[in-house]
């Protein structure tokens, strides 16, 4: 039991460590949003991800990020979807 106890702590130590990476994304019809998180699903392998939808990000928290993906969709004459046209938190 004590063993399993140490390496649960060495193991939660060592993925504390990992760098920061936010996944925003910004959809019409939700295929950005389901690829934005199979993307957090492969950088969670090496990153402490977090995926987002853009319009619930608050942008001040970007100082805590290290590393910035952004997955979006384009309509018309390539605008943005609705949810990016507005003001970001
Ligand atoms: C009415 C309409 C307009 C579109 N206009 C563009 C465009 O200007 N440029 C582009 O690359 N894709 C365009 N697309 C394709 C969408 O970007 C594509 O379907 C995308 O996968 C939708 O992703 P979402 O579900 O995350 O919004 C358009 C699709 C529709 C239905």
């Amino acid at each position: 039991m004590k063993a399993i106890m140490f390496a649960c702590k060495l193991f939660l130590k060592r993925l504390s460590r990992r760098s920061k990476a936010t996944i925003l994304y910004a959809t019409e019809t939700g295929k950005s949003e389901e690829y934005a998180k199979k993307l957090g699903e492969i950088f969670g392998y090496a990153f402490n991800v977090q995926v987002y939808c853009m319009s619930d990000y608050d942008i001040s928290d970007l100082e805590y990020v290290d590393l910035l993906l952004i997955v979006t969709s384009t309509f018309g004459n390539g605008n943005p979807p609705y949810e990016w046209r507005g003001e970001i938190n």
